[in-house]
């Protein structure tokens, strides 16, 4: 599990460490941190450290502070420094004589030719858009940017990104991850965590590593057949959509060894691709399930509804997802009071017709005050998807890339999360290991190969259904004792 923690979170983690904090003790951590991945890229960009130049961009608070100590350790391995002071007088003094003893020189604009800039203009404080003259200068930087903690722009606990905000080449961060760094993760680029002394508990966000996603994956025992593992029951697809019936069915069928029922009207072109489906045209008549997934390309009207009334009145969990989502917008109540657990799959825009109103920009609030207000599981779509349980525990998961942002790519991760489902994994973690797989596949389609993870090509869904299984396989091979489960996670199977 990885976790990440609010601002308030790490300031109580730092406080509690008491007089190292006042001593000035974790600054001097922080900055020894960033002062190594600063020496580092030097290296492997400019071939060495000595003779080089980093240029320092302060604002008002601690975070100039770390940049400027760790500009004064860059200084006595023989790199140039010179800091551009955007706090004014309310620059980090301490930070400001040690830089100025080591030699470093404070100017109006950088000096041309240098080779990588430190931003240590805003950290944990930061709030709102950059200043006007900050903006322009962060706007004509072309040197490839190490930030202190955040990239400035970048909201800790939101992960907005302001116009403009730095774009980190690497974020150096210290005790644990802040909340923006899986929420903005392409803003702030490759992110180092350095450990300072602090201990931070109980994170705001949890996002599953993928041994835990493996280890709670179902694969087939000695004593299962194609009932015991979970049947899961598909109601997408419709005359104008048939395809959307077909890419939720075939990645149900590839996610897990247990049967996929078809209901709907593309039936038949659900079986000229998977015949291992069975398919009737109503839900009522496709015999028994574990669990349901309604909604992907199902339509609207009048039919939507009864066959959207009807598998909510089962007491099995049941996902819901695209048309589905705008059919619940109008009856709400459908979801509330259910005995069996209700995951909704929407994206930004679907998300906004169940609520009434715009996603803003604290989508973790969102997302929880959607689970809490209906009692269910909420997985909102993104580059970062967010699930919220109704009790409020939010998991994450950072797709690393966009190449699932094409059409269809929602069924797919409706089929997989569904089948997961009807195995009996709870619905918190089935969305979390859903999304975590749809995200590998899409990489691993994306490339041509699971072992190639740079690179790539725009892919269609059919693409991610078909690397469902490849992305397992490498997955799943780590899975082969049971003592290789990460601790906590046994708990997670009902
Ligand atoms: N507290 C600690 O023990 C430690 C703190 N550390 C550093 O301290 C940072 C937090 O420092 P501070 O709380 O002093 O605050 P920051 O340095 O994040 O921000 C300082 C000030 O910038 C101004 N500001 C806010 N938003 C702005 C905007 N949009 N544009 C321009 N200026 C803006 C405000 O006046 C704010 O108080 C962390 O991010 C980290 O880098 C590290 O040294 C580790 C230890
Ligand atoms: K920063």
């Amino acid at each position: 599990m990885i976790g990440y923690f609010s601002a308030e979170q790490i300031r109580s983690a730092e406080e509690a460490t008491g007089d190292l904090l006042e001593r000035g003790v974790l600054m001097g951590r922080a900055a020894h941190a960033v002062a190594e991945v600063v020496a580092a890229e030097l290296r492997s960009r400019s071939g060495g450290c000595y003779g080089r130049s980093v240029g320092v961009l302060t604002g008002a608070g601690d975070n100039g502070g770390d940049a400027l100590y760790a500009a004064a350790l860059l200084r006595r391995r023989g790199v140039r420094v010179e800091a551009v002071l955007l706090g004014g007088d309310r620059t980090h003094a301490a930070g400001l004589e040690s830089f100025r003893r080591s030699g470093g020189r404070v100017v109006e604009s950088f000096s041309a030719g240098i080779d990588l800039v430190i931003d240590g203009i805003v950290g944990l404080s930061g709030k709102g858009s950059l200043r006007p003259a900050v903006a322009a200068l962060v706007e004509s930087l072309t040197a490839p940017i190490v930030s202190v903690d955040l990239p400035s722009g970048v909201d800790a606990d939101t992960g907005q990104v302001n116009v403009p905000a730095v774009r980190a080449a690497v974020t150096v961060t210290f005790g644990a991850l802040r909340i923006a760094h899986v929420l903005a993760a392409p803003q702030c680029g490759r992110m180092v965590l350095a450990d300072i002394g602090i201990d931070a508990h109980e994170p705001t966000l949890r996002q599953l590593t993928d041994a835990e996603v493996a280890h709670l994956w179902p694969v087939p025992g000695p004593s299962d057949d194609k009932y015991s593992q979970g049947v899961v029951g598909i109601v997408a697809g419709s005359a104008r959509y048939p395809g959307a019936g077909v890419l939720c069915s075939g990645a149900a069928v590839a996610a897990t060894s247990g049967m996929v029922r078809y209901a709907g009207t593309a039936g038949p072109q659900v079986l000229s691709q998977y015949p291992e489906v069975i398919a009737t045209e109503e839900p009522e008549d496709a015999g028994k399930v574990q669990a349901w997934v309604i909604g992907p390309g199902a339509g609207t009207e009048d039919t939507g509804v009864r066959r959207l009334r009807y598998v909510l009145d089962t007491d099995v969990p049941v996902l819901i997802d695209a048309d589905g989502l705008t059919l619940l917008a109008r009856h709400r109540e459908l979801v509330v009071g259910r005995s069996a657990p209700t995951l909704l799959t929407p994206h930004a825009g679907e998300f906004a017709r169940i609520t009434g109103t715009e996603l803003g920009a604290d989508r973790v609030e969102a997302v929880r005050g959607l689970a809490a207000e209906l009692g269910v599981t909420v997985l909102l779509k993104g580059r970062a998807t967010l699930i919220a349980s109704p009790d409020g525990d939010v998991l994450v998961n950072d797709a690393g890339s966009s190449w699932a942002a094409t059409a269809g790519a929602g069924d797919v991760l409706s089929g997989v999360a569904g089948s997961l489902l009807a195995s009996g994994i709870p619905a918190p973690l089935a969305a979390a290991a859903a999304a975590r797989v749809h995200a590998l596949a899409a990489i691993a389609a994306s490339a041509g190969s699971v072992s190639k993870t740079a690179g790539g090509a725009p892919i269609g869904a059919s693409a991610l259904v078909r690397a469902v299984s490849p992305t397992l396989r490498v997955l799943l091979s780590g899975k082969t004792r049971d003592d290789a489960a990460p601790a906590g996670w046994e708990d997670g199977r009902r």
